[in-house]
């Protein structure tokens, strides 16, 4: 049976093929700001994101979530990161409902979704793939997503176009040129880092997450557009609630690039 997020193969069951689901750098987390330790380390040597134009982006529906498949050469370095990671793609987590969504929590508290950002460490490996299983191996951009009554301009050439990748396995090649720094915060130098994990299968840890504090913000009716994808083909159920729960944060240090 494949892992998913239903009730006899959702984040309960992961542990039976993937044991790292009960190791001690799992994610997500709930994220405790007044635990968090403030690090002059991370801006000595500030996050720097060097993000360029995709011509043409892919966009595809792997049945459990929206994933942009990125191929210029976007990097960062910086804060957290040894060495330099390159831009491999992006997806999304969402609830069913606004309430929740996201996988790291904030005090607890559920975004309707959360947003990432995956780079791998293109100083030390040659690919994703071979960086997916080593500890210093990916970085996570975490974005949590909330609703105001404007639509995000950035993710707007996404949404616009979700209709298109409504079923499993459909994928469409965005023509304009989109860079994907319309999807950050204006405020990246406030965030949080942890070492942890991948939220989904194989669940390696492998990931330093960087979670932002700073919102974007979308409308209903995008959020609306995400929760319309399918897991299958026409008449599957919607992708809804595709998140992770939060795991313990242990004896991890959780890091806050500001006061
Ligand atoms: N949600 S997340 O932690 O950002 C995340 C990021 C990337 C991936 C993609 C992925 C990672 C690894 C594999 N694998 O080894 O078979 C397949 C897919 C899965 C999950
Ligand atoms: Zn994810």
């Amino acid at each position: 049976a494949t892992w998913g997020y239903g009730n006899d193969n959702g984040p309960a069951t992961w542990v039976k093929s993937f044991p790292v689901a009960a190791g001690t750098r799992q994610s997500p987390i709930d994220i405790v700001p007044t635990a968090a330790k403030c690090d002059t380390k991370l801006t000595e040597n500030p996050l720097t994101v060097n993000y360029s134009p995709e011509p043409a982006m892919e966009l595809c529906n792997p049945g459990l979530s929206v994933k942009a498949n990125i191929k210029s050469k976007s990097v960062i370095k910086g804060g957290p990161l040894e060495g330099e990671y390159k831009l491999e793609q992006f997806h999304l987590h969402w609830g069913s409902a606004d309430k929740q969504g996201s996988e790291h929590t904030l005090n607890g508290k559920m975004f309707p979704a959360e947003l990432h950002l995956v780079h791998y460490n293109a100083t030390k490996y040659s690919s994703f793939g071979e960086a997916v299983d080593k500890p210093d191996g990916l970085a996570v951009f975490g974005i949590f997503l909330k609703i105001s009554d404007k639509p995000h301009q950035g993710l707007k050439s996404l949404t616009d176009v979700l209709s298109e990748v409504q079923y499993k396995d459909k994928s469409i090649n965005i023509k304009q040129e989109y860079n994907p720094v319309c999807l950050l915060p204006d405020n990246i130098n406030k965030y949080w880092t942890y070492l942890g994990s991948l939220t989904t299968p194989p669940l390696c840890e492998s990931v330093t997450w960087i979670v932002f504090e700073e919102p974007i913000e979308v409308s209903e009716d995008q959020m609306k557009a995400f929760r319309a994808l399918c897991c299958g083909e026409c008449g599957s159920a919607p992708i809804v609630d595709n998140y992770r729960p939060p795991l313990p944060l242990g004896n991890r240090q959780l890091r806050a690039s500001f006061q």
